[in-house]
């Protein structure tokens, strides 16, 4: 279906072709003050046209608020909003009369409904992300305030290009690298603590390296010019999250965080903390020990587990990488069958991303400020409950928190205290 979160509701409709795009956002706290403004900066940045390396269709993508908000503050009703669809060609897509674009949702979507949008991505379209970019950036605005979380996502491949993480702002490599892979250098754990969003967007690509970038610039460019595509991985940190997020068991904090980067077209992987990388270290060497923090807190002193441990987040930098395949619609002569079977050649027209990385920073963004924002309403509900109950003064010390140096860390925010989360 169309909705993603139990408690804050994201529900995105439109297709790449039709009047316009948007979403219901159901579940937002009432009382935040919310513009336009505090939206428009991510749609602009994941907007069409925005450089030679994005498609050329050219959408400003100006939302539209459209209910849930009065004298610009929340009224805790949902809110709708909307972006119209201004510069489609539909007539680009005659081709697409006769051929499934290969590796396209063309064909996949025809089996499933028995009849589909007559031009442009449809429903699969990355014009879909609009809907969950501005429902992000609502979300960020309750978590900025609330707990001070960030959210910084940036390119870490096109593809062989890497930025290295043992040098991120020095060095790239074209060749496999094992460094490249290492999540845990000191430099990267440096840009995963500092990165900032005015930093990525230095970079056309919003890779954060000048010569990676630029190696990676020019990697897309010859795909362009090939009329053929390329992929990517987009890295992203949320720092600041809350602890005890998560739901046990089939709801673990890094489960909702793959369930959504893989609904964001064209996503092919998820890797969160070590990754695939984790599968080749000993325990030993994976384990991440548990240090005092000066302010009494209790810390781990590497980061291996990505953030979350049991499902649950620990108060560390939440860090995982999203893979994106190369665009399926590419104007170089392919062979292919038509729908009734007969094989030819298919050379799509119509205006396509060489590579959707530098677009997807702000979508992958969103996606994790959505999984935060629901994780962490079902979480209040739970500590408020619970609240409510007599306190036990009678269990065993191995069932409760074993001082108050530890349950500092738990009651580090302001609101926490109140909610102990
Ligand atoms: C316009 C956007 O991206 C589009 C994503 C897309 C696709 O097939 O996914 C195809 C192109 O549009 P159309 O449906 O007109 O062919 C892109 O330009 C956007 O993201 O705003």
């Amino acid at each position: 279906m169309s909705t993603f979160g139990k408690l804050f509701r994201v529900t995105t409709y439109g297709e790449s072709h039709c009047a316009s795009v948007g979403a219901i956002i159901d579940g937002c706290p009432p009382g935040m003050e919310l513009a336009p403004s505090d939206i428009q900066p991510q749609l602009s940045r994941r907007r069409p046209g925005q450089s030679n390396l994005t498609t050329p269709r050219d959408e400003k993508d100006l939302v539209q608020l459209q209910s849930g908000i009065e004298q610009g503050v929340t009224l805790g009703t949902p809110i709708g909003l909307l972006v119209r669809n201004e510069d489609q060609r539909p007539k680009d897509y005659s081709e697409t009369d006769l051929y499934p674009r290969p590796s396209h949702a063309d064909l996949t979507y025809l089996l499933k409904y028995d009849v589909k949008a007559s031009s442009g991505g449809g429903r699969a379209s990355a014009r879909e992300t609009i809907g969950r970019v501005a429902a992000g950036a609502i979300a960020e605005k309750y978590l900025r305030q609330a707990y001070g979380v960030e959210i910084v996502a940036f390119v870490t491949s096109v593809g062989k290009i890497h930025l290295t993480t043992s040098s991120a702002t020095t060095a790239s490599s074209e060749a496999e690298n094992d460094d490249a892979e290492d999540p845990l250098s000191p430099e990267f754990v440096k840009l995963l603590s500092t990165i900032t969003r005015q930093q990525v967007d230095s970079f056309t690509t919003r890779c954060p390296d000048s010569e990676t970038s630029e190696k990676m610039t020019k990697r897309i460019i010859r795909a362009k010019e090939a009329m053929d595509s390329i992929g990517g991985t987009v890295t992203c940190v949320i720092r600041n999250s809350p602890v005890g997020l998560g739901e046990p068991v089939f709801d673990k904090f890094e489960a909702m965080l793959a369930h959504a980067m893989l609904s964001i077209p064209a996503t092919k992987g998820f890797e969160i903390g070590s990754g695939f990388k984790g599968t080749e270290m000993p325990g030993s060497r994976h384990n991440d020990p548990y240090v005092a923090r000066p302010n009494g807190t209790l810390g781990t002193s590497t980061n291996w587990s990505g953030g979350i441990q049991g499902g649950i987040t620990n108060g560390e930098n939440i860090y995982f990488r999203v893979g994106f395949k190369s665009p399926a619609t590419i104007s170089q002569p392919q062979g292919t069958a038509q729908y009734d079977g007969s094989s030819g050649t298919l050379a799509a027209r119509g205006r396509h991303d060489p590579c959707v990385v530098p677009r997807a920073v702000p979508i992958v963004e969103a996606m994790a400020a959505l999984v935060l924002m629901d994780q962490i309403l079902i979480q209040l509900a739970r500590k408020s409950a619970s609240r409510l109950l007599p306190s036990l003064s009678h269990l065993p010390p191995s069932m409760v928190m074993p001082s108050k140096a530890v349950l500092k860390k738990f009651s580090e925010h302001p609101e926490a205290e109140e909610v102990a989360m």
